[in-house]
């Protein structure tokens, strides 16, 4: 019941922030909100194994305490993510877009048993954000392997020290930025050889594809700013010949990327 309502109240939001323009993409994004509330999402939710009750509670009070709690991913992508963590073996995590630190403290969960050098090192600008994020990381167990960093990301990223390599990458933050961040990253050389990058929201509720079809027909300045964005973030990296990706149509899209070496 919990879980209905608060697809409903999450709809609610997305429609609110995000209005369906025109017939282009009216198709898309209701197709997306099928997703969010679908039989299929529900199913996954009761089928993948339960986080942690903090994990859980973490959740549950960023939905009930922020409007805008549709940015934070599902508990079923924040699973995924300590999946990620754990499969590739990651001992130093950096994620761009801290939010509430729900998904941080996903990918925390995955470092634990790897050492002194597991680290999540974590970028977020606003303040309110920031303040929540540091309270919920500082009583979950695992502040000792989360940095929390106040800033503009780019400017973060431009001071980063380089000499200690990052093995997962989560880009989460202005969709805008995205090839600013995926350039910087490469350029400062701050992914490992071996090192993945995951770009969140690449299909966003289902319009960016959109866009592609939209081009040769109609008028672009009626799809908006960040779906435009992602579209040239997706083309930006597939012709991108350092780096070989994959954009897996689940969530609400991902791509996973990897140097070429
Ligand atoms: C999509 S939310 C992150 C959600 C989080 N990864 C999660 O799933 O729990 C994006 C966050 O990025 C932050 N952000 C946006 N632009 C930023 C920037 N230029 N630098 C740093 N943080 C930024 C926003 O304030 C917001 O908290």
């Amino acid at each position: 019941m919990f879980y209905r309502s608060s697809i409903l109240k999450r709809i609610a939001i997305i429609n609110r922030f995000f209005p369906v323009h025109n017939s282009i993409s009216k198709q898309g994004f209701y197709r997306s909100l099928r997703v969010l509330s679908s039989p299929d999402g529900q199913y996954s939710a009761a089928h993948t194994t339960k986080q942690s009750s903090y994990l859980e509670s973490i959740h549950e009070k960023t939905a009930s305490l922020f409007s805008n709690s549709h940015q934070m991913v599902s508990s079923v992508q924040g699973t995924f993510l300590k999946f990620l963590v754990q499969m590739s073996k990651a001992t130093r995590v950096l994620e761009i877009g801290t939010f509430t630190g729900y998904s941080a403290l996903c990918m925390a969960e995955g470092l634990k048993g790897r050492g002194s050098e597991a680290k999540v090192v974590t970028l977020e600008k606003n303040i309110e954000h920031f303040k929540v994020a540091k309270e919920n990381i500082e009583s979950s167990g695992l502040g000792h392997l989360i940095e929390l960093k106040l800033g503009d990301a780019i400017d973060t990223l431009l001071n980063l020290d380089n000499a200690a390599q990052y093995d997962l990458i989560f880009i989460d933050a202005d969709k805008g930025n995205y090839i600013n961040y995926y350039n910087t990253v490469l350029e400062r050389n701050l992914l490992s050889d071996d090192g993945i990058i995951v770009a969140d929201n690449v299909l966003f509720r289902g319009l960016v594809s959109q866009v592609a079809k939209t081009k040769e027909t109609k008028d672009l300045s009626q799809i908006s700013s960040t779906v435009k964005h992602l579209h040239s973030f997706n083309e930006y990296i597939a012709n991108d010949r350092r780096t070989t990706q994959v954009l897996l149509p689940c969530f609400d899209g991902i791509t996973l990327i990897r140097k070429n070496v």
